[in-house]
C-alpha cells in the first residue's frame, strides 16, 4: 500500500534523544563497558513510561499486494491503531535529503531489503512521535535480521517483559493474486512492475516466510486468507482484535474494586450475564463503546467510573496479571464469592502468558472443594504446571481430579508433561493407564505418546501404540501419521517409516522433513538427497529445516557445494540455520577460508553460528579470538561453546587459558559443568604433565563414581606420556571395571610398567589378558 509521502529529513533525527538512545545500544554492544552504558540508558524515560501505557504492537505480514495496507487502513478505523508502513517510512526517507536515498531506491527497485538498521530507526522514530500506543507495522519485520534488530532495540522499552509483538496478522495470499493486485495497483511505484514483482515474491518466500514462521511457533500468528473482497478479508480480522479486546476487558474488569468487583459484569460469566439485570448489561456495553479506541494498552484510570484509582496502571500483560490477583485476593479477603468461571479464564490467561508464578498465586486462592469438583478448572491448572515441568504438582492434581475419566485433555496434558521433561517411561505408563480405564484418546493423545515410545526407542511400544492409533480411527490423520514416521526412525525402524511417508496421502512439509531427518539419522545419504529432489520435484519448497538437514546429511563436499549454489539461487543463503549448516559444512571440510567467510559476512549470528566457527578452530588458537569476539557481540555462551574452548586448550596446550574458562564458564556464566567439559580439563591437565592435578579433578571437582571411562581413559594416556605408575595404576583398575574388555587399557597398563622398567608387573597384566581372553 503506498500513500503519498512528504519528506522529512533522516539526518534531523540524529539529534534527537531518541537516535542517541538507540545509538547508545548499539554502542553498548561493543563496549566492555556496557553495564555503565545501560544505566545511563535508563535515565533517559522510555516509550512505555512516556504517559503510563505500554505499546500493543501489532506486526502486519504478507507478500506484496496481499492487501496489507487496505486493511491496515480498516483496522485503524475500527480499532483506532497508529498505522505505520515501513514501506512508505523508507519512500519518504528516499525522497528526502537522506545520506540514504539512493541506497533506498536502488534496494527498492531490486525488491531486496533495506538494512535493518535504517528501517528500525525510522519505525522508532514515528512510535516515539506518536500519541498512540497502538501500532500496525505494516511490511515489517521482513527477514529474521528485521526481527531480531527490531527486538533487540525495542526490549530497551520493556524492561521486562522484551520486544515481542502482541498479534502478528498473515494475510496469506496466493501469488497469481498477488502479483494482479500489484499490476493493477498504478500508483506510479517503481516496483510495480513485472521484473521486480518477480524479485519481490522470492525475497518473501525466503526471508519473510521464516519471520512468519517464527511467530507461529510462538502461537501468535492470526493467518487470514486474503482472496475475497475487502470486507470479507476484514470479517476475519475483526475477531483477532476482538479477542485482545475481551482479554483486556478481562483484566480491566478484574481489577475493579473488591466491592465494585461485579463478577456478572465480566464477559467470562456470560450465563449469568444473560439473567442480569438489563442496565447493568447497559453500563457495561456503553463502557465497551466508550473504551473501544482504547482496548489494547491498558488505559489510563480517567473517565470510567468503574476503574480502580488507587494503583498506577499496569505497565506489562504481567503486571497487569499481578494486578488482578491483587484485587481477587483483596476481593477474597472481603468474604466475596469468586465466580468459577474468573478463576477458569485467569488461569487460561496464565497459561497464555506462559507466567507459572502468577499461576502457583491463583492456585492458592482457589478454594480446595472448588478445585476438588471442577474438572474445567483443575484441568487448566494442570495443564499449566505440566507445561512448566512440574510434573509433582501436575500429577496431584491428577490424583485429585473428578471425572477425569471423562476426557482426554488431562490426560493429553499429563502425557506431555512427561515427554517434554523426557520422563517417557511415565508418559507411556500414563497411556497405558488411560487406555486401561476406558478413557478415549483422541488427535492430540497420540503425537504425544508416540514422541515418548520414540524416546525410550522401543518399537516395540511403539506398534503397540501404532495398533492402537488404527482402532481408534486415526490411521489417516497427518499429524499422527508424521508421528508415527519419526517413531518409527528414532526406534531404529527404517523401513517401517519409509512405508508410512509411502503410503500418506497428503504429505506436508514436516512429513518431508521428517523423513529426511530419518534418512539422515540411519546414514542413508543417498535416500536423504533422493527424497530432497523429490520434494523439489513435488514442488514442495524444502525450507530452512529441510535444507540445514540435508547439508549436515551429506558427506560429500562436491554435494555440499552443489547444494550451496542452489541455495544462493533461491536467496536463502543467509537464513540462519541455512548458514549455520553451510559453515559447518565446509569446516567439516577443512576449507576454513570458506566457512570463515561465511561467518563474516552473515546478516544475523546466533549461539550457533558461534559455536559452530569456534569448533570450526578447535585446534587453533583462533578459536578464543572468537570466543573473545563472541562476548563483546554480547551473545551469551552455551555448554557447547565451552566444550569447544576447552577442547582446543587441551589439543595447544593452553594450561592457564583453559583454566579461565573453566572458571568463566562457571562463575560468569553459571553453567554446570558436564563430562565433556571435565574431560577437556582431565585432557588438558595430563597432557602437560599435570597428572596429579588432572587426577585430582576427576576425585575432587566431581562426581568420580559417575566418571566415564573417557575421563579415566584421558588419564591413563596421559600417565602413560608422562610415565606417571601410581596414578596410572589407579586409573587402569578403574578401566578394567568399568571397559572389561578393552583390551588398550590393558596395553596402555603394560606400557606404563616397560617404561617404568617393572617387567613382572608387566607379566601381570598379560596374564590377566589372557585369563579374559583378550588379543595382546
Ligand atoms: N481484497 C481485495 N480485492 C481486490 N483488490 C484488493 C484487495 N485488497 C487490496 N486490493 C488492491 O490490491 C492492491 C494492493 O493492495 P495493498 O496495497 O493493500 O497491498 P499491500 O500488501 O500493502 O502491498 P505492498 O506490500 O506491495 O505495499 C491495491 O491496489 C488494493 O487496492
Ligand atoms: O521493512 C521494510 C519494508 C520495505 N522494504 C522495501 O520497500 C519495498 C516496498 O515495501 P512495501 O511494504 O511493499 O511497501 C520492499 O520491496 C523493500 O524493498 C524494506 O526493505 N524493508
Amino acid at each position: 500500500m503506498w500513500r503519498k509521502v512528504t519528506a522529512t529529513s533522516f539526518s534531523s533525527l540524529k539529534s534527537s534523544i531518541f537516535f542517541k538512545r538507540l545509538h547508545l545500544q548499539q554502542a553498548t554492544k561493543h563496549n566492555a563497558a556496557s553495564a555503565s552504558a545501560v544505566s545511563r540508558f535508563a535515565t533517559v524515560a522510555p516509550l512505555q513510561e512516556k504517559d503510563g501505557r505500554c505499546p500493543f504492537i501489532t506486526f502486519v505480514l504478507g507478500g506484496p499486494g496481499s492487501g496489507k495496507g487496505t486493511q491496515c487502513i480498516k483496522i485503524v478505523e475500527t480499532f483506532g491503531f497508529k498505522h505505520l508502513s515501513a514501506g512508505d517510512l523508507l519512500r519518504r526517507e528516499m525522497v528526502s535529503n537522506s545520506e540514504y536515498g539512493s541506497m533506498i531506491l536502488n534496494t527498492i527497485k531490486e525488491g531486496r531489503i533495506v538494512p535493518s538498521e535504517v528501517t528500525v530507526k525510522l519505525i522508532l522514530k514515528e512510535m516515539e512521535s506518536s500519541d498512540n500506543h497502538k501500532f500496525l507495522i505494516d511490511g515489517f519485520p521482513r527477514s529474521e535480521e528485521n526481527r531480531i534488530a527490531f527486538e533487540k532495540i525495542h526490549s530497551l522499552f520493556h524492561t521486562q517483559s522484551g520486544a515481542e509483538p502482541d498479534v502478528v496478522l498473515f494475510f496469506d495470499c496466493p501469488e497469481d493474486v498477488m502479483v494482479k493486485r500489484v499490476l493493477s495497483r498504478n500508483q506510479g511505484r517503481i516496483d510495480d512492475n513485472i521484473d521486480t514483482i518477480k524479485k519481490r515474491l522470492k525475497v518473501f518466500e525466503a526471508l519473510n516466510l521464516p519471520v512468519i514462521d517464527y511467530y507461529a511457533k510462538k502461537g501468535k500468528v492470526h493467518r487470514i486468507n486474503a482472496v475475497g473482497t475487502v470486507d470479507e478479508i476484514f470479517e476475519q480480522v475483526r475477531p483477532v482484535f476482538k479477542a485482545c479486546e475481551a482479554v483486556t476487558r478481562m483484566i480491566i474488569t478484574t481489577t475493579l474494586r473488591p466491592l465494585s468487583f461485579p463478577p456478572r459484569l465480566c464477559i467470562l460469566s456470560k450465563k449469568k450475564e444473560k439473567s442480569d439485570n438489563k442496565s447493568r448489561t447497559r453500563k457495561l456495553s456503553k463502557w465497551q463503546t466508550e473504551t473501544n479506541h482504547n482496548i489494547f494498552s491498558f488505559p489510563k484510570s480517567k473517565s470510567t467510573p468503574l476503574l480502580i484509582n488507587r494503583q498506577p496502571n499496569p505497565q506489562t500483560k504481567s503486571q497487569a496479571l499481578e494486578q488482578v490477583l491483587n484485587d481477587l485476593e483483596a476481593s477474597l479477603e472481603k468474604g466475596i464469592t469468586i465466580e468459577p468461571e474468573i478463576y477458569a479464564s485467569l488461569l487460561e490467561t496464565c497459561y497464555r502468558f506462559q507466567s507459572i508464578h502468577h499461576g502457583i498465586r491463583l492456585h492458592r486462592l482457589i478454594p480446595t472443594t472448588l478445585l476438588h469438583r471442577n474438572v474445567g478448572i483443575s484441568s487448566k491448572l494442570l495443564r499449566l504446571y505440566a507445561s512448566f515441568g512440574y510434573m509433582d504438582e501436575a500429577h496431584d492434581l491428577f490424583d485429585q481430579m473428578p471425572k477425569r475419566d471423562e476426557y482426554a485433555f488431562p490426560w493429553n496434558s499429563l502425557i506431555s508433561g512427561y515427554a517434554q521433561a523426557g520422563l517417557y517411561h511415565d508418559a507411556i505408563a500414563l497411556y497405558f493407564q488411560m487406555v486401561e480405564e476406558g478413557v478415549e484418546p483422541d488427535l492430540f493423545t497420540f503425537p504425544r505418546v508416540l514422541k515418548a515410545c520414540g524416546g525410550i526407542r522401543s518399537v516395540e511400544v511403539g506398534e503397540e501404540v501404532h495398533r492402537h492409533v488404527v482402532r481408534s480411527g486415526f490411521a489417516s490423520d497427518r499429524f499422527v501419521l508424521n508421528a508415527l514416521l519419526d517413531m518409527y526412525s528414532k526406534c531404529g525402524d527404517i523401513v517401517m517409516a519409509r512405508k508410512i511417508f509411502e503410503k500418506m496421502p497428503n504429505k506436508d512439509s514436516i512429513s518431508w522433513n521428517s523423513m529426511l531427518a530419518a534418512y539422515i539419522h540411519h546414514g542413508l545419504e543417498v535416500d536423504a538427497i533422493n527424497t530432497f529432489h523429490r520434494m523439489l520435484l513435488k514442488g514442495y519448497e524444502p525450507d530452512s529445516v529441510s535444507i540445514s538437514k540435508i547439508l549436515t546429511g551429506v558427506s560429500s563436499l562436491i554435494l555440499g557445494a552443489q547444494i550451496h549454489g542452489w541455495v544462493i539461487r533461491r536467496g536463502i543463503e543467509w537464513n540462519l540455520s541455512v548458514a549455520n549448516s553451510l559453515i559447518r559444512v565446509y569446516s567439516n571440510h577443512g576449507k576454513l577460508d570458506k566457512a570463515r567467510w561465511i561467518f563474516n559476512v552473515m546478516p544475523e549470528k546466533d549461539v550457533v553460528s558461534w559455536n559452530t566457527i569456534i569448533s570450526a578452530h578447535c585446534k587453533r588458537r583462533e578459536a578464543l579470538d572468537y570466543f573473545n569476539q563472541m562476548e563483546h557481540a554480547g551473545v551469551k555462551p552455551d555448554k557447547v561453546t565451552f566444550v569447544s574452548l576447552l577442547s582446543a586448550c587441551a589439543y595447544l596446550g593452553l594450561v592457564k587459558d583453559g583454566e579461565r574458562l573453566f572458571a568463566l564458564m562457571c562463575e560468569k556464566y553459571k553453567i554446570e559443568p558436564i563430562m565433556e567439559h571435565y574431560g577437556c580439563m582431565v585432557n588438558l591437565c595430563g597432557r602437560v604433565g599435570m597428572i596429579e592435578k588432572a587426577y585430582s579433578i576427576i576425585v575432587n571437582g566431581m562426581d568420580s563414581e559417575n566418571a566415564s571411562p573417557t575421563l579415566w581413559g584421558a588419564l591413563l594416556y596421559a600417565c602413560f606420556l608422562h610415565g606417571d605408575v601410581t596414578i596410572g595404576e589407579i586409573a587402569a583398575n578403574k578401566l578394567f571395571d568399568l571397559e572389561p574388555d578393552n583390551e588398550h587399557n590393558f596395553v596402555l597398563l603394560m606400557k606404563i610398567y616397560e617404561k617404568a622398567g617393572k617387567s613382572e608387573d608387566m607379566e601381570r597384566v598379560r596374564l590377566m589378558m589372557v585369563e579374559r581372553g583378550l588379543d595382546y
